[in-house]
């Protein structure tokens, strides 16, 4: 498996206005499994098909294991990229045996016989399939089919691996099941993934580390721990995980690793890695319910979760989330105390929520 790098990579469709990538610049090191996270039409998809091959960027640079794949002057076209692809639709043919599906990539490159029976039965032991060598595809379930192919894939030993999407057509419980085969399957090989997905919660649950995007450009890219604890942005904020994000002022004061903000009409003493922050992510674990708390909300809507209550709770035009045991009355004042909030600088965060939300 290879280390994978994009620099200043755009991708300007034409007759588009606006880049479908614009400028990426990321590396993802040998082994790693990355996903790529954020909103219908921001990319996920284009990075995915450039690094397969199948499109050619417009600037900048692809290269895997240190071999330039496309920039300029270079393109290596996608059979000779040694990428395997796992899509949405699965992509097996029908009128082959699952054994005969996980063989063909074998066979296209002419490896023998006997070399391919042996590292077919070895991908259908990886992927639990061994039982299921001689049916047909249609006599597969949803995730018996994804693990086929996820089979062909690894079976021919690929560089690095590129999902799309691969459990979007599979029902919840097949849903969590699979993320446990793709989890143990990565563990297993150490491939380099590059795993694309609308569902955050499998973005957080699965990768090493997750690239947010947002309008072509990479927002932040950190494992799932930092972005939902330390997001760079009012985008990664928003997107990533529950919770509020509300402007502040920042009052200069400093403290070890942190700063006071001024916010909901009160001081408040967050995390911070910048002197003078705009903003602060105040997530549901940072808003603790007390009858001393400094802050008064009023709670103005409750979901149960099971094992806890989220409320929503509204003061000074701001609507927090919060974390209750018991179940609490709609309008109901409670008190409330911010602790070990996250504040950042991002002065674009206006226009950035705008063009999200004209793409949702
Ligand atoms: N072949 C194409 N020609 C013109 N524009 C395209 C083409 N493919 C993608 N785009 C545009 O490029 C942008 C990025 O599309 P892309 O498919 O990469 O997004 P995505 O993040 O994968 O979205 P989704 O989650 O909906 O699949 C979109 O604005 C899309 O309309």
């Amino acid at each position: 498996m290879a280390e994978l790098r994009f620099s200043n990579l755009s991708k300007q469709f034409e007759g588009s206005a606006r880049p479908a990538l614009a400028a990426v610049d990321a590396s993802i090191a040998s082994g790693e499994f990355i996903a790529l996270l954020g909103p219908s039409g921001c990319g996920k998809t284009t990075l995915l098909r450039l690094t397969a091959g199948f499109e050619k960027p417009s600037a900048g640079r692809i290269s895997l294991g240190g071999e330039v794949m496309a920039d300029e002057t270079h393109f290596v076209p996608a059979e000779a990229r040694e990428i395997g692809i796992v899509f949405q639709s699965y992509a097996l043919w029908p009128h082959k045996t699952v054994a005969q599906n996980v063989s063909f990539p074998l066979e296209v490159r002419r490896v023998s016989r006997a070399e391919r029976d042996r590292r077919v039965a070895e991908a259908l032991a990886l992927t639990g399939l061994r039982d299921f060598a001689a049916r047909m595809p249609a006599q597969l379930s949803g995730g018996q089919r994804q693990r086929v192919a996820l089979a062909r894939c690894l079976v021919f030993e690929p560089r690095a691996m590129l999902l799309d999407e691969p459990l979007a057509n599979l029902d919840l419980a097949l849903r969590s099941s699979m993320q446990e085969v793709f989890r143990a399957f990565h563990r297993r090989i150490g491939a380099t993934m590059l795993y694309v997905t609308h569902d955050q919660g499998e973005a957080l649950a699965l990768a090493d580390r997750i690239a947010v995007m947002e309008s072509g450009r990479i927002r932040q890219f950190a494992a799932p721990e930092v972005l939902y604890r330390e997001p760079a942005d009012c985008f990664v904020a928003g997107f990533v995980g529950d919770g509020a994000v509300i402007p502040v002022r920042a009052t200069g004061e400093s403290m070890p690793d942190g700063t006071i903000i001024e916010v909901l009409g009160q001081r408040h003493a967050v995390r911070a890695r910048c002197a003078a922050p705009s903003h602060v992510s105040i997530r549901p674990e940072n808003v603790v319910i007390r009858d001393s708390g400094p802050l008064r909300g009023r709670v103005v809507g409750q979901t149960y979760l099971g094992g806890r209550f989220r409320l929503q709770v509204e003061l000074g035009g701001e609507t927090l989330v919060a974390y209750a045991t018991r179940r609490a009355r709609l309008g109901e004042a409670l008190g409330l105390s911010i602790e070990d909030a996250w504040a950042f600088h991002d002065p674009e965060s206006e226009t950035l929520m705008a063009r999200a939300l004209a793409h949702a």
